[in-house]
């Protein structure tokens, strides 16, 4: 493996490639380096081969590689098409699996999301992105934050959806105001971000971002004074003065073209110099136009401050004068920060001392370094106060109610491990930070699991680690340490040389491992080993930038401006001692910069170590921001001073989840329902060898049933995943029982969240289709209720018709009888009436033939047929009717000439009753009136018929 590496300085070089590359293709097989999705997978894992897989990586275009637990992210240096589009994002959203979709920060933010929804302890994620400056920390920290503004969005109702959407666009805008104010360009980073942040996305029950809140630390002040060569001051001096309209350079007093000193490099042109976009984004945090100005206003008199030069006093009691071209200086800054022009000069020129004990005062003339330093101290004074009020509007503008929100994912944006060949206060605290953070991810990933393991009985074979606790020990132990010794310096305030720091230092601290001293130097410093690589520390200064000595005059000086801004800023309330008065009064328990910082960091793990952690590494492929260029060396140290090499071994080997055996049992114990019946426990019919281990010292021992039977669900579980022919190979003993917790692969996890996203879902169904039965069934019932009732209703009804018809049926019959009887009266009266008088007319009459018998039997016996007959309307000529009457009467055929028959036109037919009179005419009833018809019939002629 040396020779693998490389590291076998007397071979011969070019065999050594060919080994190389034979041994390489022996170990990685036939995989493409750039195919491997995790460094976990090079074969072996050492440096070497995880540097040319990156490399392989990033000639193909692909930036992001995971290492286990963490996620490697290399900085493409330009824009890549598509990688952070809100298409990609929901995929990586609605996949299933998003860990086996390709490596990228969208996989980091929907697991810690998802981790989020599930409810497990720790619910509260955090996301660690580290990195040296420039390697992409910022861009990824933005990248997630858009994410979590794309997919943790309320997609119930358009209103919510709205407001969800201003709270996003709110907290996506704290992004560019910060960086206007806290970022500048360095020689390493155009955009770098001169402060560290947390930020707390905040969640609510469903899981939506109802807000944030943003935690600052560190902010390098000294910048707004102080500019290293070629680098620049915060961007946003820059925007006002570049994007000023003429209106806002005639208030500000910024002409085109003014040079500043605390305004170095001008002419650079950055993307960052956009002062619009600044402006709009401050608008949308709820910052109005009239507080914009007042702020731009501000920094102007803040430029102007910096021009002021002070001219050395001849005498020692009198106060130095600025000089002849600053005085105009003076009366600018002066009227920009609302001041009177000769109370500013006077506080800067002049210290006031309190002594005794009646605290009296005393006014002393400052020599010029001195008068340099307080005024570059009240523009730090008034920076710093500016940019923390601007957190805090921010703040006040995403921060959701205290009771909406249940849950965070908190984003960790630090900066980078630094080591210059000067390095001072800010370097120390930046690596102290940075050492700190490299514990936490140690305790979690190396230390904790190695630990866990052998407390839990596990066999394991343990990895040697890089522990930085003696350099933490170093640094800020008790009771005697580097940061112990400077606010020592600092408490008793007595005049301390660079060197005699440095021999305190040394002396106290000789038995530290990590301490070392650099023998050539000629300046007064001190080595620190960092986990990352050792590091000079400058002692000179940094007793002073420790103690970042306010003078309270200056304080005062700020609460007498007429502007509202610095009035708020500063309050006149004398309560309100700030720290940075009390730090500058010698009596006052001494708040340092080393103490301040150590506190807030002390602060931020104890939220990080409530949190379940991701880490995200940011790797810069070169220092020189080129594309498609990878420096070896460079990425090499960058690998070795976030230690993940180690990380690599031991997320290969080991098992990166562990959950409480009561936890375990809880969120699984649905699973046995996967398993036959008839299989259960010892019987199970599959081979011991697919099961987990079970520890014997489990001592749940009401647990144990319960976690031994869902074990035994596992192969039933993986056969679900995969044919029964490799279940041996699908189960290579992912799970193991320690005392008191699971431990498991991330695979097994995934397998168990699948087995029991089927369970739930199969008794989803059963639950739905119990209901649709139930529903069913009532349906039914209440389907034949209705069809009773409506046939109940319907007899009801029709029995009531049917009587109501029948009722009038009776009276319409019993109507129609009497009717017929009073007509067939009237008609009697009639008849016999005209009868009487036929009879008074026609002598003889009385007596009657046999003939007419004979019609006068036929007529009463056939006289229906013969009225139907005479009466038809169809079918039936007047010949054949008169036959048919023949017929019906039998009238004797041959003397035809005796008889007539008339019979009636059609249109008159209505005969209704015909009737044989004894008389022997036949007397006919006519349906329209009986009495005129029966006036005229019958004939006068005995035998005729009409
Ligand atoms: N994923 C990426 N895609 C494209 N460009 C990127 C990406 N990541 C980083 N960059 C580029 O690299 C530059 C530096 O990135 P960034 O500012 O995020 O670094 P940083 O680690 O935050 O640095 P510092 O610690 O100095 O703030 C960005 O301005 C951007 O141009």
């Amino acid at each position: 493996l040396f020779q693998v590496n490389g590291h076998n300085p007397g071979s011969d070089g070019q065999a050594r490639e060919s080994l190389r590359e034979d041994l390489q293709k022996f170990l990685g097989g036939e995989v493409l380096l750039h195919q491997l999705d995790d460094l976990t997978k090079v074969n072996p894992v050492t440096l070497e081969t995880v540097l040319r897989c990156l490399q392989a990586r990033y000639m193909a275009d692909t930036f992001y590689t995971n290492a286990g637990c963490t996620l490697v992210a290399l900085n493409p240096f330009k824009p890549v098409l598509h990688l952070y589009s809100p298409e990609l994002m929901r995929e990586y959203h609605a996949a299933p699996q998003p860990q086996k979709l390709k490596p990228h920060v969208f996989t980091v933010g929907e697991q810690t999301y998802r981790n989020v929804k599930s409810l497990i302890e720790p619910v509260n994620q955090s996301i660690v992105v580290s990195g040296e400056s420039g390697a992409g920390k910022t861009w990824t920290s933005r990248c997630l934050m858009k994410f979590y503004a794309v997919v943790a969005t309320s997609p119930a109702s358009w209103e919510s959806h709205k407001i969800a959407e201003r709270i996003e666009q709110r907290i996506l805008n704290s992004n560019p105001v910060m960086e206007a104010f806290g970022n500048a360009c360095t020689l390493r980073n155009n955009n770098s971000s001169r402060f560290g942040k947390f930020i707390q996305l905040q969640l609510n029950r469903t899981q939506q971002m109802v807000g944030a809140a943003v935690q600052t630390y560190l902010l390098e002040k000294t910048r707004v004074v102080c500019q290293a060569f070629s680098e620049r001051n915060f961007h946003i001096f820059y925007q006002i003065c570049k994007g000023a309209s003429e209106d806002e350079r005639l208030q500000w007093h910024l002409p085109e073209g003014a040079a500043f000193s605390w305004l170095p490099n001008p002419e650079k042109s950055l993307e960052e110099d956009c002062f619009e976009v600044t402006r709009e984004a401050m608008l949308h945090l709820g910052i109005d136009t009239p507080t914009q100005n007042n702020i731009f206003k501000v920094l102007a008199g803040l430029l102007h401050l910096g021009n002021i030069q002070f001219a050395p006093s001849e005498d020692e009691a009198q106060p130095c004068q600025p000089m002849d071209d600053a005085k105009c200086s003076v009366r600018m800054a002066a009227s920009l920060l609302g001041l009177q022009e000769d109370v500013l000069l006077k506080t800067v020129l002049i210290r006031t001392i309190r002594a005794g004990r009646q605290q009296q005062v005393f006014r002393k003339p400052c020599p010029r370094a001195e008068c340099d330093t307080r005024r570059d101290c009240l523009a730090k004074l008034i920076y710093a106060r500016l940019f923390d009020w601007l957190v805090s509007v921010i703040n006040s503008s995403i921060c959701a109610d205290t009771n909406s929100w249940t849950a965070f994912i908190g984003l960790l944006d630090v900066y980078g491990f630094e080591s210059f060949p000067d390095n001072s206060l800010e370097q120390l605290c930046i690596n102290y930070a940075n050492e700190k953070l490299q514990q936490h991810f140690v305790a979690h990933y190396l230390r904790a699991q190695q630990e866990e393991y052998a407390a839990e009985d596990l066999e394991w074979s343990f990895i040697s680690y890089q522990d930085n606790q003696p350099c933490l020990d170093l640094i800020e132990g008790s009771p005697i340490s580097i940061c112990s010794l400077i606010n020592e310096e600092c408490r008793l305030n007595r005049p301390s040389s660079a060197a005699q720091l440095q021999t305190r230092i040394e002396t106290a601290l000789a038995g530290s491992p990590c301490l070392g001293h650099n023998k050539l130097s000629r300046e007064p410093s001190f080595i620190v080993v960092h986990y990352a690589g050792p590091v000079r520390y400058l002692t000179g200064g940094l007793v002073e930038k420790n103690k970042d000595p306010i003078p309270p005059e200056l304080t005062g000086l700020l609460q007498q401006s007429q502007d509202p801004l610095l009035l708020g800023l500063f309050p006149t309330n004398p309560k309100e001692k700030t720290q940075e008065e009390l730090s500058g009064q010698s009596r006052a328990p001494v708040l340092t910069v080393v103490s301040k910082f150590k506190a807030s960091l002390e602060q931020l793990l104890h939220v990080l170590h409530s949190t379940t952690p991701h880490y995200i590494r940011c790797i810069k492929p070169n220092s020189q921001g080129q594309v498609q260029t990878f420096v070896q060396e460079e990425v090499l140290s960058q690998l070795e001073a976030c230690g993940l090499v180690e990380t690599i071994h031991i997320s290969a080997a080991g098992f990166p989840i562990r959950v409480s055996h009561q936890n375990f049992v809880e969120r699984y114990k649905l699973l046995r329902r996967l398993r036959p019946h008839t299989s259960s426990g010892p019987h199970s019919p599959y081979p011991a060898k697919g099961l987990p281990e079970w520890c014997p010292h489990a001592k749940e021992a009401t647990l144990e049933p319960l976690l031994q039977d869902i074990l035994h669900t596992l192969p039933f579980l993986t056969q679900t995943k995969a044919t029964p022919g490799d279940l041996a190979e699908a189960m290579p003993t992912p799970v193991h029982c320690g005392r008191t917790k699971v431990f498991m692969t991330d695979s097994m996890l995934e397998l168990l969240e699948c087995g029991r996203a089927q369970v739930l879902e199969q008794c989803a169904r059963c639950i739905q289709s119990g209901w649709r039965r139930h529903r069913q069934r009532k349906q039914e019932r209440q389907r034949r209720a209705a069809v009773l009732i409506q046939a109940a209703i319907r007899s009801w009804l029709t029995r009531k018709r049917i009587q109501r018809l029948h009722a009038a049926a009776t009276v319409i019959k019993r109507m129609w009888q009497k009717w017929r009887i009073r007509m067939a009266c009237l008609a009697a009266e009639e008849l016999d009436d005209v009868e009487e008088k036929h009879l008074s007319q026609a002598p003889g009459s009385l007596s009657t033939s046999p003939l007419q018998t004979r019609l006068l039997e036929a007529v009463i016996r056939l006289w229906p047929l013969g009225l139907v007959l005479t009466n038809t309307t169809m079918g039936v000529g007047s010949f054949q009717r008169k036959l048919v009457v023949w017929a019906c009467l039998q009238l004797p055929r041959g003397s035809p000439s005796n008889y007539t028959v008339q019979i009636a036109q059609q249109d008159q037919a209505g005969v209704t009753s015909i009737r044989a009179m004894p008389q022997g005419s036949i007397k006919f009833h006519c349906k329209k009136s009986p009495l005129r018809y029966a006036d005229i019939c019958p004939e006068p002629s005995p035998y005729s018929l009409g």
